[in-house]
């Protein structure tokens, strides 16, 4: 049975979709010792934004399938490392939308009305009415930086609570933003004009201190900004500096640029103006549920062999798109088996030439499942759907791509691999017929029609008789068995071909046998 890992606290739902298929171990708040140590055993990895996930732990994560993050960052996770391994990374794009808006609503409300510093007063036998008076939000300017799943539901509630939203997002197209009625804008425009800045960007290169001391001076003295994204995309100590200073009102914070925030931060000093929160802002019953179950769900299915639909690290390639592309995806790849057998030596490019309904498809889930039958022919399990297309750039395997749509030999189309390296060129072509049966349709520039099974024996030969018998004899010998038989020619005692399906691997001594009989230039045998 499979084992999964639980190193965040996570929803029970998700624990009992995960005890599905797996023996789950529920083990929050290991150190990164001893993550590293019992990584090794298990399949699976279900996390929230506590645990991280280490080059070095996945370095020893030798089982390791799947790292599922309940949440949407996957900051903590090193993807590339992941990538490499050939361990697919999932997360729940969607779960956590709505709770972590409302906690940046929650935020604005906050400082608005100094409802915890009123609160701790109230705890202490104050009653400080005049100290405490606040702000509307009403007609107020709000300014979304990044107006992607979050960002659109905090301007939408903003909207509804009489607010002028502006946004600053330039992935985001102009009609998407008027739809919901609000004004994109350049971000030194959004800074300067905002009542309220509310964050709900990814940490990058390029959104790194996107808030510093620079921008925080062009902002209103009146202004507050909230943070509910990711820590790392404001400058703390400048935020700190700002409140303190008197260059802004204020701000709410709920991440950091090191979480847990160091007990000596300069952010809890600030006395005034400064809302802080631990990390809570997909901290909903409500959002931990849908997180776990939708994470829960993709690593249950991958553990069987089932596709993920929210891969981080298999881009192209969708739960969606592999039930729709399936016997396409399978041709791909097969035929990358088969080229990569009968190539032999080492492979420097890969053209991809797609005829009719293949050429109608996004080309590059067939590229990638074409270079893990390409590469999975020599390498075995270690290469998947993951890192196929890695491993094959860090070979120096160039790709090449040729579509032609209007051609069609076959009803469905074709798919044809060829391949160039050191022991020269070869050709296979596959595909698939109405039925859904996978056929390779010529090898090299031979005519044939082979339906692909686990154990095969190409040749090329001379069409010249007594071959057929020859090989036919010396496979009865020694007890391989053959199951289908195929010659594809061009010219009647030239150059041929011949594809066996067997029922048992060639011995390696039979081989050799084989490439002696006279007519017989090569001989490979092949395994899918
Ligand atoms: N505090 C918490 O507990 C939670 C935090 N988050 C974080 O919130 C952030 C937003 O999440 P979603 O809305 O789900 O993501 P999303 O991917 O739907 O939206 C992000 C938006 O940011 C935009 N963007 C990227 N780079 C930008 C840049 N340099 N300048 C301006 N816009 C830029 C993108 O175009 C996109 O529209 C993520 O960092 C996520 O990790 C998400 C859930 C809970
Ligand atoms: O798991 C959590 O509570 C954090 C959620 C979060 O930051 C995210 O989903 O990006």
């Amino acid at each position: 049975m499979s084992k999964v890992l639980v190193s965040d606290p996570i929803d029970q739902a998700g624990v009992d979709i995960l005890s599905q298929v797996a023996q789950v171990d529920q083990r929050p708040g290991l150190s990164p010792e001893e993550l590293v140590s019992v990584i090794g055993d298990y399949d699976g990895l279900m996390i929230r934004s506590g645990t991280q996930v280490t080059a070095e732990v996945i370095a020893a994560a030798s089982k390791l399938k799947i790292i599922g993050r309940a949440g949407v960052g996957v900051d903590n996770v090193d993807v590339p490392a992941a990538t490499q391994r050939g361990v697919l990374v999932v997360n729940s794009p969607e779960g956590n939308t709505i709770a972590a808006a409302e906690h940046a609503l929650a935020m604005m409300l906050s400082l608005s009305r100094h409802v915890p510093q009123a609160h701790a007063g109230m705890r202490v036998g104050k009653w400080d009415r005049k100290k405490y008076v606040g702000n509307e939000l009403y007609k107020k300017t709000l300014g979304v930086v990044g107006l992607g799943k979050i960002g659109s539901h905090v301007a939408r509630v903003a909207r509804a609570m009489g607010m002028e939203v502006i946004a600053y997002d330039p992935f985001i197209a102009a009609d998407r933003a008027q739809q919901m009625q609000v004004r994109l804008t350049e971000l030194d425009e959004l800074f300067r004009t905002a009542d309220y800045v509310t964050l709900h960007i990814p940490r990058t290169k390029d959104t790194e201190n996107l808030v510093n001391a620079e921008l925080l001076r062009t902002m209103k003295p009146t202004a507050r900004i909230v943070n509910c994204a990711r820590g790392g995309v404001v400058d703390e100590a400048a935020i700190a500096e700002a409140i303190n200073g008197g260059v802004i009102a204020g701000a709410g914070l709920d991440v950091y640029a090191s979480e847990p925030l160091a007990e000596d931060s300069p952010l809890r000093a600030v006395e005034r103006g400064l809302v802080l929160t631990p990390h809570l802002g997909a901290s909903t019953e409500e959002a931990q549920e849908n997180v776990a179950i939708d994470v829960a769900e993709q690593i249950r299915d991958v553990l069987l062999g089932l596709p993920a639909r929210s891969a981080v690290n298999i881009p192209g390639l969708s739960a969606e798109i592999m039930e729709r592309l399936k016997p396409h995806l399978q041709l791909a790849e097969t035929v990358g088996g088969l080229v990569s057998q009968l190539s032999g030596g080492q492979v420097q490019e890969l053209e991809l030439r797609l005829q009719g309904d293949f050429a109608s498809h996004p080309s590059q889930p067939l590229v990638i499942a074409s270079l893990k039958g390409l590469l999975g022919a020599v390498l075995g399990d270690s290469i998947n759907f993951v890192n196929a297309s890695l491993e094959a750039k860090a070979r120096g395997i160039r790709v090449l791509e040729v579509k032609d749509e209007a051609s069609r030999d076959y009803a469905g189309g074709s798919l044809q691999l060829i391949s160039r390296g050191d022991q020269g060129s070869r050709s296979v072509t596959g595909a698939v017929f109405a039925d859904g049966e996978l056929r390779i349709t010529s090898i090299d520039e031979f005519p044939v029609n082979v339906t692909p099974s686990s154990h095969m024996l190409f040749t090329r030969h001379r069409d010249m008789p007594g071959i057929i018998g020859q090989l036919g004899s010396m496979l009865g010998e020694h007890n391989v068995n053959i199951a289908a038989m195929q010659v594809g020619r061009k010219i009647v005692r030239g150059d041929a071909v011949m594809v066996l399906s067997i029922d048992d691997p060639i011995p390696a001594a039979l081989l050799q046998t084989i490439t002696a009989i006279e007519g017989i230039q090569e001989a490979h045998p092949v395994s899918l």
